[in-house]
């Protein structure tokens, strides 16, 4: 199969670097021009320390690379989505299938990447959202691995399924990219909380009550927006929540680590060298939240931090201390 898989940071390198391993013929897009030169010449990402490139992937920064692809794969940050789209529209056809590996929530539109993809390129192929518990590193290195791809076209999400399947990248499939998404878009939230309270001083117990709480609002939020419950439960929901508050691969726990120990938001970013989606998710999902009628204390905490400036270790105390409840009272898996 020929693939085009845009976006070259660590996760479109990593995933590039798995397809053409299982056989296909795949060029890999950059954004920049140096990137991808870069990326020729020396056959690494710098991003994927130890890593080798095969052979067999090609380079470039013109995004007419996707015409007479099966498939494309979207990997910039979420904020590069849609202009990335728009930018392949025209190029694409009905037997196209695109699939979506970004994590986050379009500001101001507070849609899905799926929603934005096919927004973006007309409605014109099924869109197919692949994640999981997956660093990039870890892929790159051929740790094992396992993903969802989902898509209420089920013969899309078994499509990619297929292509992306080996014997260290195991992938199931689902239908339900309302819950595979949210999952994915929030666990960086909840990393970025994670991350502030470990560079606080607190402990695993901190961690364990913001992980789970945190994945109580997330299956909240995502049940009251047509998401099934049980896929929070899932490799896109728990699984990736797991990996990503409790990995020093994690930018988003990273950055929380910075934040919590007293760096301003924006230096910890830049610090991080790579995109921090929790940042940008957290506005757009609360927002989504505020729409659902849906409460979501431990989003609400991120933004007073992340967004008005206020001192963490005062919005945790604020946070332990709302009012008592059932721990079962709401919606939950
Ligand atoms: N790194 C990882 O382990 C994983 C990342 N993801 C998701 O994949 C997406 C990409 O993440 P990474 O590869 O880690 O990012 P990265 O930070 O490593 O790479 C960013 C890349 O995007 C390019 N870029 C910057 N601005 C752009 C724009 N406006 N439009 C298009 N491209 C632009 C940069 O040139 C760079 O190549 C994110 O949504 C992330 O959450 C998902 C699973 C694993
Ligand atoms: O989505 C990821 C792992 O599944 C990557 O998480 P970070 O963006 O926090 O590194």
């Amino acid at each position: 199969m020929k693939i085009a898989v845009l976006g070259s940071g660590g996760w479109g390198t990593a995933l590039a670097m798995l397809l053409a391993e299982n056989g296909h013929t795949v060029t890999l897009w950059s954004y920049l021009e140096e990137e991808s030169r870069r990326l020729q010449q020396t056959r690494e990402n710098p991003l994927l320390p130890g890593v080798t490139l095969p052979e067999s992937l090609s380079y470039t920064w013109d995004l007419s690379c996707v015409r007479g692809c099966g498939v494309v794969v979207m990997a910039t940050p979420s904020f590069g989505v849609r202009s990335t789209a728009e930018g392949i529209r025209g190029m694409l056809t009905p037997e196209t299938i695109l699939v979506s590996v970004s994590k986050g929530i379009e500001k101001g539109s507070s849609l899905r990447m799926t929603e934005i993809i096919r927004q973006a390129t007309g409605d014109l192929c099924p869109v197919v959202a692949l994640s999981g518990p997956s660093h990039a590193e870890e892929v790159a290195r051929r740790v094992p691995t396992a993903v969802v791809s989902a898509c209420p076209d089920q013969a899309a999400a078994e499509t990619v399924q297929d292509l992306f399947l080996n014997d260290r990248f195991r992938v199931y499939s689902s239908s339900d990219v309302v819950g595979v998404e949210l999952g994915a878009a929030l666990k960086n939230v909840m990393a970025l909380c994670t991350g502030c309270c470990t560079g606080m001083g607190y402990g695993d117990n901190t961690k364990a009550m913001l992980m789970t709480r945190g994945l109580a609002e997330t299956a909240r939020l995502g049940v009251a927006l047509g998401g099934r419950r049980e896929t929070f439960a899932g490799l896109a929901g728990m699984g990736d929540l797991i990996v990503t508050c409790t990995s020093m691969n994690s930018r988003n726990y990273r950055a929380g680590i910075l934040i919590g120990q007293g760096m301003p938001v924006q230096q910890a970013i830049q610090e991080i060298g790579a995109v921090v989606e929790g940042y940008y998710a957290v506005d757009s999902a609360r927002e989504l939240a505020k729409r659902a009628g849906v409460e979501m204390p431990i989003t609400q905490a991120a933004y007073q931090v992340l967004y008005e400036g206020r001192d963490p270790k005062t919005v945790l105390q604020e946070l332990m201390r709302r009012e008592k409840r059932h721990e079962m009272e709401e919606t939950w898996i």
